[in-house]
């Protein structure tokens, strides 16, 4: 396990922020502030160090700080020192103009694809947009059970912008008509490979994440029985060989066109499937489940899949990310949770608007106070 944390952050026309800095020890951060303070914002500019649009799936544009009366967000750079094991990296992200497509990364002041971020930080994160999570359709599930996957195994986020790609191109052939065979038989080739690949990671993400859950037991969070609904997952949780998955999937693509054309949409492939959750204790399924039972059970997963990667001997270990989870909890959960965080070893960030809250952190995290003069470290030793 390489222990990982952030050491410093700095933030500039970021959301509410003109600029600010923060000093960290490596400790859990817990950050208190009224609200609107720019508590989330922090954490977003953390969820920046992962490829992808961060933890509010945000665009380039909306980040960057917008003045009242100002019509487009500014420029905008985050940075941060990474120390793993006493060894510091530097990393940086941000659009260098206002208006920009893309946001330059940068490793050690060179610019890099932001996949390699991933060799420095994974995160795990848990936001209030999540606690819906049961009761929103099967996209909201997947894109939240793909972060999950893409923590543990970097390339999952690249299959599924290959098949994604590929299946917007593939629709506007069938859809504008005539397509020519060759070129629809090309892209579902690339539709079944990288299909496929993501069935596998899924699988294999979900399999690992129920060995974790059960051999943990006894613990405050409820208990999660966890499924993957689609097809091509679960040929690949029955031990399927992935050639198997992607010939069957590439048949099956190339049978569907025409339903697919008249649909306008393809009916099926990964992008189809459910994460199905129950809770083990009631035999219930999580959306009939209470909304403190629901958190708690995103909860259990999240914390499963950090505890895996906290193991991980060839990644660094995660950072987690909960926003607004803490006033969630009763007070027993709440003490486990931060128990686990300091168990696991890792850095996690917390935000609520009571200090009262993190009372059970004291002397074992680092508080900062978000508000209107800007950060500040809590005396909380
Ligand atoms: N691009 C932007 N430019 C300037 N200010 C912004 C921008 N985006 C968001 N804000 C401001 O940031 C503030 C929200 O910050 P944030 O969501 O971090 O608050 P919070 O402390 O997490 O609050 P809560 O406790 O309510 O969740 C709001 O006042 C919002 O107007």
């Amino acid at each position: 396990m390489t222990s990982t944390a952030l050491t410093r952050l700095t933030l500039s026309d970021f959301r509410s922020y003109a600029t600010a800095e923060l000093v960290l020890s490596g400790a859990p951060v817990f950050l208190v502030g009224p609200n609107g303070a720019g508590k989330t914002n922090l954490l977003e500019a953390v969820s920046f160090f992962t490829p992808g649009r961060g933890l509010r799936g945000a665009s380039l544009a909306e980040v960057g700080r917008r003045l009242p009366g100002e019509a487009q967000g500014r420029a905008w750079a985050v940075a941060a020192v990474i120390s793993a094991d006493g060894e510091e990296t530097r990393l940086g992200t941000g659009v260098e103009q206002a208006g920009a497509a893309r946001r330059t990364v940068r490793l050690e002041a060179e610019t890099v694809p932001p996949g390699r971020l991933a060799e420095h930080l994974r995160q795990v994160w848990l936001t209030p947009a999540q606690d819906r999570l049961f009761l929103e359709g099967a996209g909201e599930r997947r894109r939240f059970f793909d972060r999950l996957v893409f923590a543990a195994e970097p390339r999952h986020a690249a299959h599924a912008q290959v098949y994604d790609k590929a299946n917007r191109e593939r629709m506007r052939l069938l859809t504008d008509g005539p397509a020519d065979p060759v070129w629809l038989d090309a892209l579902e080739a690339r539709l079944a490979e990288a299909g496929a690949l993501m069935a596998e990671a899924r699988a294999r993400t979900l399999a690992a994440l129920q060995d974790e859950i059960d051999t943990r037991g006894e613990r405050p969070f409820p208990q999660a029985q966890l499924s993957l609904t689609g097809e091509w997952e679960q040929m690949a949780a029955e031990g399927a060989e992935i050639a198997d998955i992607e010939a069957k999937l590439a048949r099956a693509l190339a049978a569907a066109r025409d339903r697919d054309a008249a649909a306008g949409r393809a009916l099926t492939g990964p992008h189809r499937g459910d994460l199905a959750v129950i809770h083990a204790e009631k035999d219930r399924p999580a959306a009939e489940c209470s909304t403190g039972e629901q958190k708690a059970l995103i909860l259990n997963l999240v914390l499963a899949q950090a505890a895996r990667l906290a193991r991980a001997e060839s990644a660094p270990n995660p950072i987690l990310l909960l926003d607004e989870v803490a006033a969630h909890l009763d007070r027993r959960r709440r003490a486990a949770l931060f128990d686990e965080i300091e168990a696991l070893g890792l850095q996690a960030f917390l935000t609520g608007t009571d200090e009262h809250l993190f009372e059970d952190l004291q002397g074992r995290a680092q508080g900062v106070r978000v508000d209107a003069s800007g950060l500040a470290i809590l005396d909380t030793q």
